[in-house]
């Protein structure tokens, strides 16, 4: 299985902990997603004019974009009360009955991972959605009673890596998606800055620009590594969060200087040395690197095809030139290419910072592109 590295995007209880004192509370201290931040403060705006609860609303976007620190943010902005759930907590409608009927007027509910909630629950939440009621069953076959029970208004705040696995009825009851994409290596040198202030260790300009381009587009990484400059800092250098120190403590922990972990080198060798740069399907490449087709899917394509590394073909997953030449390789002549240059927005490697900037390679463009054998 997959163990997460310095630059998993996914997150430990632990780690959720500790970031807890990073996020930031208000959407003016919310750096990057621009388009996002302005659609929604407009929704936020007009609701709170109308003196209504605003449409509910959906975030799509991997690991670690800010899904969370978003519905918080919501909750704080319309001064609601927030209650926090995931879809793998509602195995049955029963469990989402219990929390629906008891929100507040006005109360954010957000439900992360939604797409992995029970289908039958799932069914109970449309209703919810679009008449604030739920249909409590009573009794079991033929005799079975659905009574109606009026809920308070309320906003869903829906978060999900994966928004192609959304039934349709569902994805049509948010009345704004906010697609999350990752950050450029400026913003995350902002939200660099940002917590080191918070954590009482002022970082040098350069240090900042080493680790923010390292992180793959994603702050929870940024914070991440920044932590661990942090410790080498304290413990092995002269306590300064300098240039120096931070290469040090990023070459100690293995972080590739493109921000490649070693699922993602994994990956590559897989494809270019056991399929000749492919084109392979999704599950033979899980398979091959030991790991979930979803965490292959979800967790390092988006970034590897983003950077432009791997392509999506009808036919499979390819690497591309870069690919071959980051490991050192030499494609052979009948190689197939992808044309992930095309596909995927800028070459990170190109350009400052290293981490490129936002491709358009989003994790719904994935889902999309599924087309594995
Ligand atoms: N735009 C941002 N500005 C500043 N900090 C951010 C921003 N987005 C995320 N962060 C920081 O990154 C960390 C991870 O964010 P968050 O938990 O909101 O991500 P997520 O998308 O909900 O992840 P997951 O899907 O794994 O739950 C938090 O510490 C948060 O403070």
């Amino acid at each position: 299985m997959y163990e997460r590295d310095a630059v998993s995007p996914e997150a430990d209880v632990e780690e959720h902990q500790i970031e807890g004192a990073l996020r930031p509370k208000a959407l003016s201290e919310f750096v990057g997603q621009h388009r996002v931040r302005e659609q929604l403060s407009l929704v936020l705006h007009s609701a709170q004019r109308r003196n209504r609860a605003p449409d509910h609303i959906l975030m799509s976007g991997g690991p670690g974009l800010g899904k969370t620190t978003l519905a918080m943010i919501i909750a704080a902005e319309l001064g609601a009360p927030l209650r926090i759930t995931s879809g793998p907590a509602i195995e049955r409608s029963g469990d989402l009955a219990a929390v629906l009927s008891t929100l507040q007027e006005g109360e954010v509910l957000f439900l992360d991972e939604i797409h992995r909630m029970a289908r039958p629950a799932e069914e109970m939440l449309y209703v919810a959605m679009e008449d604030f009621r739920v249909d409590v069953i009573v009794g079991k076959g033929p005799g079975a009673t659905a009574i109606p029970l009026d809920i308070a208004p309320f906003t869903l705040v829906g978060a999900t890596t994966r928004a192609g696995m959304l039934p349709a009825p569902l994805r049509d009851r948010f009345g704004f998606t906010a697609h999350m994409d990752f950050y450029e290596p400026a913003e995350l040198e902002q939200i660099l800055h940002r917590s080191a202030g918070l954590l009482g260790a002022p970082l040098e300009a350069a240090a900042a620009g080493e680790i923010a381009g390292r992180s793959r587009g994603t702050p929870r990484i940024a914070n991440r590594l920044l932590r661990r400059v942090r410790d080498y800092a304290e413990v092995r250098g002269d306590g300064r969060l300098t240039l120096a120190n931070a290469r040090a403590a990023l070459e100690l922990y293995e972080v590739d200087p493109l921000g490649l972990d070693r699922l993602d080198r994994a990956i590559l060798d897989v494809l270019l040395n056991r399929f000749r740069g492919g084109p392979v399907g999704l599950s033979t490449l899980a398979v091959s690197v030991g790991e979930e087709a979803e965490t292959v899917e979800v967790v390092a394509e988006p970034f590897l095809v983003r950077s432009g590394f791997l392509a999506r073909t009808p036919r499979g997953r390819v690497a591309t030139p870069m690919a071959w030449t980051h490991m050192g390789l030499t494609p052979p002549p009948d190689a197939a290419f992808g044309a992930a240059m095309g596909a995927s927005g800028r070459n990170p490697g190109s350009s400052a910072g290293n981490n490129g900037g936002r491709g358009n390679g989003r994790q719904a463009d994935g889902e999309q592109g599924e087309n594995s054998p």
